[in-house]
């Protein structure tokens, strides 16, 4: 019986297996079969020859309709072509991806056994947090892994699992040290590659570190390139790692011709104006001042002026949260930043173009570039964070006069129109006074603007594009001024920036730090990790001879500091490339507020957690030593024996008579209270007796039997004798003279007396005398009665 079930069962599963083998097939067959005229017709992906799994996974996260680029890159994909594709900003093109990825893997019937299938590179570590959520939604219900490796992470964590997923998102200099180190990363069978922004990964200086990753994957391998702009560089890519892409443009009309035009969202509202350079901080401050509950992206060019804006813009707080984000910060700060801001209803987010590309922040309604973007496809992505997927959204370009009429061609180049706005007078407010006051009064603001200066110069002098960025035409004294400083720190321009040495600096600002310490590894494999040198940001400020706040005479004073000069950390880059003439301004340190040299804040933790061990931590103990040198506490317990043998110690008993002597004198006192208490007791006893005694003379007997008004007894004399007298008991018991006799006689006193009848005038009141027989009881009665 048991074997049969198993039987059915196993049949059950074989035809299952069947059944479902039967049905990827005809999916495969239906793709295969698809025409660029029928897939154009469709509207939804349940349209698509897409597998049960991925749908419900789709439906579930509630995509239901394609957009134009699902549309035109989803079957294209599905088909195993290569392809080449771009659509405008915040269009969904990240499905169309990611859809395909999945579907090929599954057509494959891929699983555990098999390994990494499929790779999908971004150029930030944002763009990789956003993809690896979405693929993790919509492959909910399939059998496939996948894995996220970013730089920033917990790197062995990720080492030790990176082996064992299918689909592997990450970014380029982390992927490849994986692909370098991790040994159980086989990337022999990667079935499809995909390059999300690639424009922007090659942009960014990983043209080499794409290299060695292509090289290390499969060359049949299926390529995808998706991207809102693409470049040259990207074309050049195409041809080297695809073959015979497919071109799916969903921006243009002329869908497959591969041309240069952009498009942005209809949604997209675009503005710019012109302001000096030294005007931007005033503008951006009002422009925040009136749109406090707007949620504002605002991009400038170097992570430095995030820092000085966002630090002198936080004390001066305009009303409105703020942020920043940038590639320095720490990978912690950087998510916390972009899920806060994701939450985010208005709020000012100050950042750096690593936000620039494919990040999905909802609802933003302003971007303002507060310097000019390198090229269009730059200004295309920044004002593509907002305005997405039909929302509405607004952006604003700042532009000097020097950089007005370059780019404001290159955009018409590009079929992009835009409308100058002028601002009116009495929106503007100049806060020039007030960022100067703060870094008169805060030495690392001080510090902060002067890098921010630097950075905002050397942005300008590396562009490639002369008819737009003319650092000789911007009025740097004026620029330092707004930057709240005492004068223009002196630069020393590097006489030309070709090529090769930009794409250097590029490089070497985005290389993978362990990769490069790997290359400078001895012949031994040796290599010191500069990163564990923990520098605080005060040693940074010591390093660095561009800066009124320390003097040249600190320097002098620290030979460790001096020697250190030369050492440029990896975050002061600015200093290699364009070196400070002039290591003081005009400005006497003299005349400087004291600097505070507090600790950094790993200092102070660490002198907390000191403090709190000595706290709950074992103390120590005090010894001493005896003429042997032998060590005893100071306090040591004798045996028994000899404590008995001792007898009560001098100290105990002097404590003990002291104690006897106190208690005598509190009993005297005590004592003496009670007497006092006794004699005035006896003497107010005295006095009613003497009262008692005057009354029965006049009346012949004090017991009044209240019936109606009439004469009261005395009422301290009925509480004498009602209330229980605590007193009167105790010298009762302590059998003394005083009370106990005269009560007793009281009481004898009372016996004796007989109720009388009183005056007749009194009505209703008797007098009578006490019964003692039962005739006097009775006649008591009948006189009630009567
Ligand atoms: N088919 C769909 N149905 C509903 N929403 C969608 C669909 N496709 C994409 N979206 C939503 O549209 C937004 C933009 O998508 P996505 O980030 O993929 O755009 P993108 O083209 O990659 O943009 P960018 O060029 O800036 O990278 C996302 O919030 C996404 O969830």
């Amino acid at each position: 019986m048991v074997k049969k079930s198993k039987t059915v069962s196993r049949d059950d599963k074989r035809v299952k297996r069947e059944q479902a083998e039967k049905q990827l097939n005809e999916l495969k067959q239906r793709v295969q079969d698809l025409t660029a005229e029928e897939y154009k017709t469709f509207e939804r992906f349940k349209e698509l020859p897409l597998t049960a799994d991925i749908l419900r996974g789709l439906d579930r996260s509630g995509f239901h309709s394609l957009t134009e680029i699902q549309k035109l890159a989803i079957p294209e994909c599905l088909k195993g072509n290569d392809v080449l594709a771009a659509a405008k900003t915040g269009s969904g093109k990240t499905l169309a991806f990611l859809v395909p990825v999945v579907e090929k893997l599954v057509f494959e019937n891929w699983s555990d056994m098999d390994g990494l299938g499929a790779l999908i590179i971004t150029p930030t570590r944002e763009l990789a947090v956003q993809i690896y959520e979405v693929l993790l939604k919509i492959g909910k219900f399939t059998q496939l892994s996948a894995g996220l490796v970013i730089g920033g992470k917990d790197y062995s964590f990720e080492k030790e699992r990176v082996g064992r997923v299918n689909i592997l998102i990450g970014t380029p200099g982390r992927l490849l040290q994986h692909m370098d180190e991790s040994a159980t990363l086989q990337t022999d069978n990667v079935q499809m590659l995909v390059l999300d922004e690639a424009d922007r990964i090659l942009d960014m200086g990983f043209k080499k570190t794409l290299d060695a990753i292509l090289g290390q994957l499969p060359a049949g391998r299926q390529t995808l390139l998706f991207s809102a702009t693409q470049t040259k560089s990207v074309g050049d890519l195409a041809r080297l790692s695809m073959v015979s892409p497919k071109y799916v443009n969903a921006n243009l009309a002329n869908n497959g011709t591969g041309g240069e035009e952009l498009s942005l969202p209809d949604s997209l509202e675009q503005s710019y104006v012109v302001v000096p350079l030294n005007e931007k901080l005033s503008l951006l401050w009002s422009f925040l001042k009136s749109h406090l509950q707007a949620k504002i992206l605002v991009f400038v060019s170097s992570s430095k002026q995030v820092h000085f804006i966002y630090e002198t813009f936080r004390k001066l707080q305009p009303g409105i949260p703020l942020m920043k984000l940038h590639g320095r910060q720490k990978q912690k700060a950087r998510l916390e930043t972009s899920v806060k801001f994701t939450q985010s209803k208005n709020c000012c987010l100050i950042a750096t173009d690593v936000v620039a590309r494919g990040l999905d922040f909802p609802a933003i309604d302003w971007v303002i570039q507060l310097d000019c973007p390198e090229d269009v496809s730059t200004y295309v992505h920044r004002v593509g964070r907002c305005a997405r997927f039909g929302r509405q959204g607004k952006s604003m370009l700042v532009l000097l006069a020097s950089e007005e009429e370059g780019f404001i061609s290159q955009m018409s180049a590009k079929k992009i129109e835009i409308k100058k706005l002028n601002i009116k007078g009495s929106k503007k407010k100049n806060i020039q006074s007030q960022i100067q006051s703060l870094c008169f009064n805060n030495a690392e603001l001080k510090y902060l603007a002067q890098k921010a200066f630097i950075s905002y110069c050397k942005s300008v002098i590396i562009q490639k594009n002369k008819s737009v960025f003319k650092i000789d035409e911007l009025p740097l004294d004026l620029f330092a001024s707004s930057y709240g400083l005492p004068g223009m720190p002196k630069l020393r321009l590097p006489k030309k920036v070709d090529d090769e040495s930009r794409m250097k600096l590029k490089e070497k600002k985005n290389e993978n730090r362990k990769l490069k310490s790997l290359s400078n590894a001895n012949d031994e494999g040796e290599f010191e990790d500069q990163s564990k040198k923990v520098r605080t940001k005060y040693d940074k400020m010591f390093e660095r001879k561009n800066q009124d706040v320390l003097s040249e005479h600190y320097m002098q004073l620290n030979p460790e500091l001096g020697g250190k000069m030369s050492n440029a950390s990896d975050d002061d880059d600015d200093e290699e490339f364009m070196k400070v003439k002039r290591h003081d301004d005009e400005v006497k340190t003299a005349d400087l507020p004291e600097l505070e040299l507090n600790s950094s804040k790993r200092a102070m933790k660490k002198a907390l957690s000191r403090k709190l061990t000595a706290m709950k931590g074992d103390r120590g103990a005090k010894l001493v030593f005896d003429e042997d040198g032998k060590a005893h506490p100071v306090y040591e317990l004798d045996d028994e024996e000899t404590f008995l043998k001792e007898g009560p110690s001098k100290v105990h008993s002097e404590f003990l008579s002291t104690e006897r002597e106190k208690m005598t004198k509190a009993d005297e006192i005590d004592k003496g209270v009670v007497k006092d208490k006794r004699a005035e007791k006896k003497r107010r006893r005295k006095e009613l007796e003497r009262q008692l005694e005057e009354d029965s003379d006049d009346s012949e007997g004090p017991y009044v039997a209240t019936l109606g008004a009439s004469d009261s007894p005395d009422e301290d004399d009925k509480n004498y004798e009602e209330v229980p007298d605590l007193e009167n008991d105790l010298e009762d018991s302590e059998g003394e003279d005083g009370a106990q006799p005269e009560k007793k006689k009281q009481k004898k006193w009372f016996e004796s007396e007989k109720y009388k009848e009183r005056d007749s005038k009194d009505a209703g009141v008797f007098e009578i005398e006490q019964p003692e027989t039962i005739d006097d009881l009775e006649a008591l009665a009948a006189k009630l009665m009567d």
